[in-house]
């Protein structure tokens, strides 16, 4: 089974936003691009809009669409990772669901969970 989900890169000063799935989460204590799961007629676009406003309070627009990336979480479980560079419109960054975050460079990217 693979799950489409669509998730936001932020940029601010050459740094990535990612933030710490929290312990009501599964996977929780991991790092990601907020984002989550497409839903049945929801474009991914649609998708990543919903779910920053969701997770993070603000609202994003779509600067371009990264290219796909498919990643196993199990033998029978699949995600296809659908990241969009996003700028945030208005608003002000609050963790709904997430209990951490953190702006990361590119080498400390490969230094989180
Ligand atoms: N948002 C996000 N999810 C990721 C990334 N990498 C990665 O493996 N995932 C996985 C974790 C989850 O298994 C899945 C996203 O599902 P989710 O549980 O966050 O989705 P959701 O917000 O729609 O939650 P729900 O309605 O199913 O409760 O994708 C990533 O960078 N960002």
């Amino acid at each position: 089974m693979t799950i489409p989900v669509a998730c936001a890169v932020i940029l601010n000063d050459q740094k990535v936003l990612s933030v710490r799935r929290s312990k009501d989460m599964p996977l929780a204590g991991y790092w990601e691009f907020p984002g989550g799961k497409v839903e049945e007629d929801e474009s991914a676009e649609s998708c990543i809009v919903r779910e920053i406003e969701e997770e993070l309070g603000v609202r994003v627009r779509i600067l371009s669409s990264l290219p796909n990336h498919p990643h196993a979480l199990t033998s029978e479980k699949s995600i296809q990772l659908i990241p969009f560079l996003v700028r945030v419109e208005a608003g002000k960054i609050t963790l709904y669901e997430h209990d951490q975050l953190s702006w990361l460079g590119q080498s400390e990217l490969f230094e989180v969970n």
